[in-house]
């Protein structure tokens, strides 16, 4: 089966969030079941492109509105991530270091998706599925079905993944030349509430749908920033399919961010051993219970909490436990995580920005894990936390339910009903009576390591659902 994803982030390309890690995992796991995975992203300019080998395959011209560009498409010579990698470099638009973020995203993600139509259209064996990951892409099925340019595509089966709804990509229609040209007649497969909305056009116009988790799936139903009777409507093509994370990059066994390495059976040494090259660090003292956040810094995470919970909890502890908190993003939570460094010293420390480097090193050295999320579609931390043998206090809701169980239950974490400073304070305390009783912890950790969350368990469904398409596209014809 030949595959094509079409994404905006990939790791180690490009990553903000979740989305890179999947998308520079998935396509590798399905080549390694035998089949052609293929993934083309925008050329940013971002230390990855220097530092590997490229050779151009493609060289085409596109519009956007009056703009007439050329693209280019480069291929990276020697598959180092386990699959055929894809850019499309668009001079000016989106050659740029950072992924998101430019007042003109909405004309950058709407041409690399004009030039990635236009260029699959000179394909001469075209893909069985293309795969596409959040707003940025979702216009493509729309491209394909209605787009007057892009007849040869038309019957390529699509999938749309929904890494997170929040993010829909609305445009005025004031803007819609800003597309090429398509069957007016069929505007409304574009819109949603009267605007363009890229990602309700692609769950109208998808093939299929998934998202990240089943019960993500079912929580859209109710609260999707606008979208509820969409995914009502179009429930019956809709399926949530767990994610899986790259267990061969997040191993402690063999991890090459960590100073330390250690596996189930040595874990408490492991950790002890990374807590304390991490504490030191910060000139955190190391035998104390270390707490970390590692994410987007954003009201979905409810990170707006952290402040107030952090200051709560550091106070009542008195000294007895530390908090490392990694992340970036509103301005106002950096500045409240950043003022709690004055009140609390020798306990607490907070680093602004992206470190992958740094967040290898927490999930191995911390033992405890918080996210209190109003919204997590899935969730990679907690996952990678259970690998780490670090235990995850979260809220139940998306993927988190799925994944994580209280220890009350016979489970592998410690859960909260609410994103409120009294469930975040009040887990927290549980974590520590928790941390009191190391045969207890050790038991969980031990525990928390044999989850199986690879992508090798879960890539098959993925297969299963493109099969299902290919056959209906057979049968149609
Ligand atoms: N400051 C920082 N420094 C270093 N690393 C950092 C970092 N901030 C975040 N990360 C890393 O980014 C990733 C975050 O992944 P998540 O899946 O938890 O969230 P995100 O909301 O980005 O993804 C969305 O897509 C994914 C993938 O489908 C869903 O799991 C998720 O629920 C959905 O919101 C992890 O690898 C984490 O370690």
């Amino acid at each position: 089966m030949k595959i094509l994803h079409v994404t905006a982030e990939c790791y180690p390309v490009a990553k903000v969030g979740g989305l890179g890690d999947v998308a520079g995992a998935l396509p590798k796991y399905q080549k390694k079941l035998g089949h052609t995975a293929m993934l083309v992203m925008p050329m940013y300019k971002t230390p990855f492109l220097n530092t590997h080998q490229w050779a151009v395959v493609h060289k085409g011209q596109a519009s956007l509105g009056d703009y007439h560009f050329n693209f280019t498409i480069i291929r990276e010579e020697g598959q180092s991530l386990g699959f055929d990698l894809y850019l499309v470099d668009i001079n000016g638009l989106l050659d740029r270091p950072k992924v998101y973020g430019y007042p003109d995203d909405p004309q950058r993600f709407i041409a690399f998706q004009t030039a990635v139509a236009t260029w699959l259209q000179s394909w001469k064996s075209l893909p069985d599925i293309v795969h596409l990951h959040d707003y940025h892409t979702g216009l493509l099925p729309f491209y394909f079905k209605h787009g007057y340019g892009f007849r040869r595509l038309e019957n390529v089966p699509t999938v749309l993944t929904v890494h997170n709804a929040e993010y829909q990509g609305w445009l005025d229609w004031r803007n819609s030349s800003w597309l090429p040209a398509f069957d007016e007649w069929k505007s409304g497969l574009l819109e949603w509430n009267k605007t363009i909305n890229p990602l309700a056009s692609a769950i109208k116009n998808a093939w299929a749908v998934t998202t990240v988790s089943p019960s993500y799936l079912q929580e859209l139903r109710f609260h999707s920033n606008g979208l509820e009777a969409l995914f009502e409507y179009e429930k019956g093509k809709c399926s949530g399919i767990l994610n899986g994370i790259d267990s061969e990059l997040w191993n402690p066994q063999t991890d090459g961010l960590l100073e330390h390495h250690y596996h189930a059976k040595t874990v408490t040494a492991g950790k002890r051993a990374n807590k304390k090259a991490v504490s030191e660090n910060f000139g955190l003292n190391p035998d104390k219970p270390l707490f970390t956040f590692i994410g987007r810094l954003v009201g979905e995470k409810a990170a707006d909490l952290l402040p107030d919970s952090l200051a709560a909890f550091l106070r009542e502890q008195n000294g007895a436990a530390n908090v490392i908190v990694l992340g970036s993003g509103e301005p106002e939570i950096e500045a409240g995580l950043q003022g709690l460094k004055g009140y609390f010293p020798a306990n607490y420390d907070f680093y602004k920005g992206y470190s992958e480097q740094l967040s290898h090193a927490l999930y191995a050295g911390a033992d405890f894990l918080l996210m209190p999320s109003r919204v997590e579609p899935c969730g990679l931390n907690q996952m990678y936390a259970l690998r780490y043998g670090t235990v995850p206090l979260v809220r139940r809701t998306g993927g988190l339910r799925d994944t994580i169980t209280d220890i009350g239950d016979n489970g592998n974490g410690l859960c909260f009903d609410q994103a409120s400073i009294g469930d975040i304070l009040m887990t927290m305390n549980r974590a520590m009576d928790l941390y009191a009783q190391p045969k207890k912890m050790e038991a969980l950790r031990f525990k928390m390591m044999q989850i199986d969350h690879s992508w090798e368990k879960t890539v098959s469904q993925y297969i299963d659902l493109y099969q299902s398409l290919i056959d209906q596209n057979k049968q149609s014809r």
